[in-house]
């Protein structure tokens, strides 16, 4: 269990003005972020998910609504006091906002520097952070010389420096390959998991939020579609969320390549692993012949959960479709005739 603090936004709202026009970016925003975990936020251009986060760190004034850490309201606080707190945000972005004119150990010094720890203090905490991201080999190289995924190694060490509560991560992605993306992750998911520290994570990408993320948020122009822990989303037919994540179902087979009077069924398997038994069930019980079409099963937020696509049959005529719905439901397995 994390000792930081949860976050929770409530009613947030947030308004821009565009000459005469008034965009709303946010509307009516709850949400609640449990500490020690690793959130997204996922949402398409332009659903609001770079305002949420800079309302996070009051980077932008929320119109209305509040944003607690714990119980500290941000909006509430005087300067210098929101300045402590904002010491417990670090931030991670999409194109790393290096100093070009740094070294990469210079970068992790730097926001040490601002808040006055000594020279001797600062040199170890900056080796460590920099071997915990794994680049104790590069600290006196520049940002030039340096690959996207270094870059944003550097990015994250730097969050870390002031030791922080929470790192706010706008697309830290984004801007790397599909390889240098899951190494990222994956540097994400130890700090997470090692330092205990929250993630909140914004991506338009499902792919991410599969292969870190303990819980997401799905933000549709400015207002929150659905938000939970990702098992839940996936055991629950009407998320949305759920659904995109859970592995594609085989599209349609010619009806020439099934077997005489064969009806199709998808599964949906969150969190069990019943799969074996209820394929045997199906042809034990019920005399079927059980033709598996195709699907996938994968791990995401710690569950095991998949799709199948089965085409049932039975010698000398038409399955009993009914019959196999029941038996598949009494196994909790999701089974809808396609
Ligand atoms: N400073 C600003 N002034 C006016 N409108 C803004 C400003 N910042 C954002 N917006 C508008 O607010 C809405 C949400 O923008 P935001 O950048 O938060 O979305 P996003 O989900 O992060 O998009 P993207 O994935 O493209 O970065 C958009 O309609 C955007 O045009």
């Amino acid at each position: 269990m994390s000792q930081h603090a949860p976050i929770r936004i409530e009613g947030l709202r947030k308004e821009y003005r565009q000459g005469d026009r008034t965009v709303v970016a946010l509307d009516d925003v709850s949400l609640d972020i449990p500490s020690g975990s690793i959130f997204g936020i996922l949402g398409h251009s332009g659903a609001g998910k770079t305002t949420l986060i800079r309302c996070l760190n009051l980077l932008e004034r929320p119109t209305a609504g509040r944003i607690l850490l714990g119980d500290v309201d941000l909006a509430a606080l005087d300067p210098a006091a929101l300045r402590r707190q904002r010491r417990r945000i670090g931030m991670v972005f999409q194109h790393f906002h290096l100093l070009h004119a740094r070294t990469a150990a210079a970068n992790v010094s730097a926001p040490l520097e601002i808040a006055g720890v000594p020279a001797p203090e600062r040199r170890r905490r900056v080796a460590e952070l920099l071997d915990l991201v794994g680049l104790a080999d590069r600290a006196d190289a520049w940002p030039s010389q340096l690959s996207g995924g270094q870059k944003q190694r550097v990015g994250i060490a730097r969050a870390l420096a002031a030791d922080p509560d929470m790192l706010l991560c706008d697309e830290p992605t984004s801007a790397l390959d599909t390889e240098t993306t899951g190494q990222i992750l994956e540097l994400l998911h130890s700090v997470n998991r090692r330092l205990g520290v929250t993630v909140v994570l914004i991506t338009h990408e499902l792919a991410v939020v599969k292969a870190v993320c303990d819980g997401a948020a799905l933000l549709e122009a400015g207002r929150l579609r659905e938000s939970g822990p990702l098992p839940a989303l996936l055991a629950d037919p009407a998320s949305r969320l759920g659904q995109w994540l859970l592995p594609p179902a085989q599209e349609p087979v010619p009806a020439g390549e099934l077997p005489p009077h064969a009806r199709l069924v998808e599964l949906t398997l969150a969190d069990t692993l019943a799969t074996g038994p209820v394929l045997g069930a199906l042809a034990r019980e019920l005399g079927l012949d059980v033709t598996l079409l195709g699907g996938g099963i994968e791990r995401i937020g710690g569950c095991r959960v998949g799709r199948l696509l089965l085409a049932l049959s039975r010698a000398g005529g038409p399955p009993d479709l009914p019959a196999a719905l029941s038996l598949l439901s009494a196994h909790k397995v999701r089974a809808v005739p396609r």
